[in-house]
C-alpha cells in the first residue's frame, strides 16, 4: 500500500466513517492499509482503566502512560522499518495545513494517537520520540473533546493526495490552499442549467474563450481571497508582475 495508517483510540466506532467513500475505497483498493485499535486492548485491570488524576492538581483526568506505551510497542515493535511517524492531535499542536498534509502523504506509515480527557501523559510522546518522529498537530483554533475528529480530518486531507485515490488528479492542484494555485481560494463554480431561478451563469464561462475564462477565474480567486482570507493574499514582490503573482 502507498500508506499504512494505525489509529489508537478509546472510541474505535468514532473512526467508522473512514470505512466509507473516498477513504473506504482507498482501503479496499489497497492504496491505504488502515487499522483502528482500541487502547483498552492494552489495559489489564478489571475496569480497563485508561485515565487517572493529574499530578499537580487541576480539573479533569489524564490518560495513563502504560497502556499507550504497550499499544505503541505492539504497533511499532523495536526494529520496525520503515519507522512510522506518530501523529498526536492536541490543542497545543502545530497548525495542520495543506503543506503538512503533503508532508504526511509522503510517509509510508502513520500511527495516530487519539487522546481524550485532558490529554495523554507527556512521557508517552517523549518516550516515542526516542524511536520515531512525533508530530503534535492541531487542526484549528477551537476546542474539541478528543483527537478522533482531528484524525478524520487529517486522514481525509492526506489520503486524497495519494496517487490513484482522487479520480481527477488535476483537481488537486487547482483547489484552494494548493501551492500550484498560489495558495489562493478558488472562485465560484457553476454547472447546468445556464439560468436557474433567474440567476445567470457568468457569460464569460459560456464564451469558449479560454484565455478570458482563465483571467476571470484568477480575478475571482483574488477577489474572494482578499475578501474572505486577506492573510492568504500574496504581497507584490519588487520586480515581479503587477499582481505579485506572476
Ligand atoms: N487536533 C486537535 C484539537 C483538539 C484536541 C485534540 C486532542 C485531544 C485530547 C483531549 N482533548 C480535549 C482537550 C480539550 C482542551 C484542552 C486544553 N486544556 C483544558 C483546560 C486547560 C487546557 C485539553 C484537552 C483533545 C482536544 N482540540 N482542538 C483541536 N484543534
Amino acid at each position: 500500500p502507498a500508506l499504512r495508517a494505525d489509529v489508537v483510540t478509546i472510541f474505535p466506532d468514532y473512526l467508522a466513517p473512514l470505512r466509507l467513500s473516498l477513504i473506504g475505497r482507498a482501503a479496499q483498493t489497497g492504496i491505504l492499509d488502515l487499522a483502528v485499535h482500541d487502547l483498552r486492548e492494552w489495559t489489564h485491570d478489571r475496569h480497563r482503566t485508561v485515565d487517572d488524576t493529574p499530578y499537580g492538581g487541576g480539573a479533569g483526568m489524564v490518560m495513563r502512560p502504560e497502556p499507550w506505551g504497550e499499544a505503541l510497542g505492539a504497533l511499532v515493535p523495536p526494529g520496525t522499518t520503515p519507522v512510522p511517524r506518530l501523529v498526536v492531535p492536541t490543542p497545543a499542536g502545530r497548525r495542520f495545513t495543506q503543506a503538512v498534509a503533503v508532508e504526511l502523504a509522503a510517509e509510508p506509515h502513520l500511527v495516530f494517537a487519539c487522546g481524550r480527557y485532558e490529554g495523554i501523559d507527556a512521557r508517552v510522546a517523549a518516550d516515542a520520540a526516542t524511536r520515531m518522529r512525533v508530530d503534535e498537530i492541531s487542526i484549528g483554533d477551537y476546542v474539541l473533546n478528543g483527537g478522533e475528529a482531528a484524525v478524520l480530518v487529517v486522514l481525509e486531507a492526506v489520503v486524497r493526495l495519494l496517487p490513484g485515490v482522487v479520480g481527477n488528479p488535476e483537481s488537486l492542484t487547482e483547489e484552494s490552499h494548493a501551492a500550484e494555485h498560489d495558495g489562493l481560494l478558488e472562485g465560484p463554480v457553476y454547472t447546468k442549467p445556464p439560468v436557474w431561478r433567474g440567476h445567470e451563469v457568468p457569460p464569460v464561462l459560456l464564451s469558449g474563450d479560454h484565455g478570458a475564462i482563465g483571467r476571470w477565474r484568477r480575478e475571482q480567486a483574488l477577489e474572494r481571497t482578499a475578501r474572505v482570507r486577506p492573510d492568504l493574499v500574496p504581497v507584490p514582490v519588487a520586480g515581479r508582475g503587477l499582481d505579485g503573482l506572476t
